[in-house]
């Protein structure tokens, strides 16, 4: 039985692939049905036919790629799909196709996988111009939100009726870092919110804490994290840069006695992450050291790469 459904399923894509309106007719029983994710056809084979001879007018490039098919005593299979709509674009799709005793498609079920949203954690010490770079890249790029955990920290303490303002207020004045339960879950609300496809989350992860929280609460599941954009540069640099930002950000923590706390935390705290995705070759590391707009060029062609990346 494993075989057959094999060899008959591997047939049905390979007609598919073919665009022939009247293969793929014949290939389905009189009465048959077939329903994705964006449309039904049926209960008639000519009905269902047509149905997918009018996504070959609509897309004359598609194509599909089993990935894997998967049987069992019953007379249904499962193909675990690759749909190649264009260059750009490929789905993974779900067909559960059930057959007749004659081996003609009775029922076929598809289901698509919704592509998981790219995140680029950006780290660096404080003033090394993450915030800076990631409104450009926002600017840039239309599918990307910047997602500042250090601003939606400040907009939860500003919340009067917020349980964890007055915590997260001392935490951010001495230079530490916020439990993770409570950062996650607003960097959550955000994304939600902004209905982008790509994450730049600024500032996260931080220490430990933070990676364990991200990866309980979102996980792979919920994101593909392409890695970790890096802005190095030196602590006599930024200190001058945040001393200057001071003077008019309205920062608590824009002082020489907090900036010199949050410089510890990155070195205690933040460094040896950035050493883990390092080691893990997921680092995107820039020299945030020259002028804005050269650090821009390479930014610019960093997030590039990361679009092309294939979604997973
Ligand atoms: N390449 C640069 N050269 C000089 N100054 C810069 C550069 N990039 C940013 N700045 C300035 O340095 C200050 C800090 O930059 P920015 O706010 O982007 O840093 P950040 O890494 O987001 O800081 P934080 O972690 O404290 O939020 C700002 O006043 C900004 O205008
Ligand atoms: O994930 C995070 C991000 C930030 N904090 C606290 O906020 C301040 C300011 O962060 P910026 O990135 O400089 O805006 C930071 O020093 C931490 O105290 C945090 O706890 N967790």
């Amino acid at each position: 039985m494993a075989e057959r459904l094999r060899e008959l399923t591997t047939t049905y894509f390979k007609v598919w692939n073919s665009h022939d309106q009247a293969g793929i007719e014949a290939l389905h029983s009189e009465k048959s049905t077939l329903k994705d994710w964006n449309a039904e056809h049926g209960p008639t084979r000519a009905d269902v036919a047509k149905g997918i001879a009018g996504i070959w007018k609509d897309v004359p490039t598609i194509k599909i790629e089993i990935v894997d098919l998967f049987t069992s005593v019953t007379n249904t299979c499962v193909a675990s799909i690759r749909v190649i709509v264009d260059a750009a674009t490929t789905l993974k799709v779900t067909d559960v196709i059930e057959y007749d005793d004659a081996g003609l498609v009775v029922r076929l079920d598809a289901y698509v996988a919704q592509p998981k949203p790219k995140v680029l954690f950006v780290l660096g010490g404080p003033g090394a111009g993450k915030g800076t770079q990631c409104a450009k890249i926002v600017e840039e790029f239309s599918d990307w939100a910047h997602i500042s955990a250090g601003d939606c920290l400040r907009a939860e303490r500003q919340d009067p009726n917020s349980k964890d303002g007055e915590l997260i207020e001392q935490i951010i004045k001495e230079g530490k870092i916020v439990p993770v339960a409570i950062t996650v879950k607003l960097l959550q609300k955000a994304m939600v919110a902004s209905k982008k496809s790509c994450f730049l989350i600024d500032g996260f992860p931080r220490n430990l804490d933070n990676v364990t929280g991200w990866k309980e609460n979102v996980g792979e599941l919920g994101a593909q994290v392409c890695g970790v954009l890096y802005y190095e540069a030196k602590e006599d640099e930024l200190e001058k840069r945040l001393l200057s930002r001071g003077e008019t950000s309205g920062r608590s923590d824009d002082n020489i006695d907090s900036i010199r706390k949050r410089f510890k935390t990155y070195i205690s705290e933040t460094m040896p992450i950035i050493d883990e995705y390092k080691a893990k070759n997921l680092v995107y590391t820039v020299d945030g050291m020259p002028p804005a707009d050269e650090v821009w060029k390479v930014t610019q062609g960093i997030v590039r790469q990361v679009e092309a990346m294939p979604p997973m």
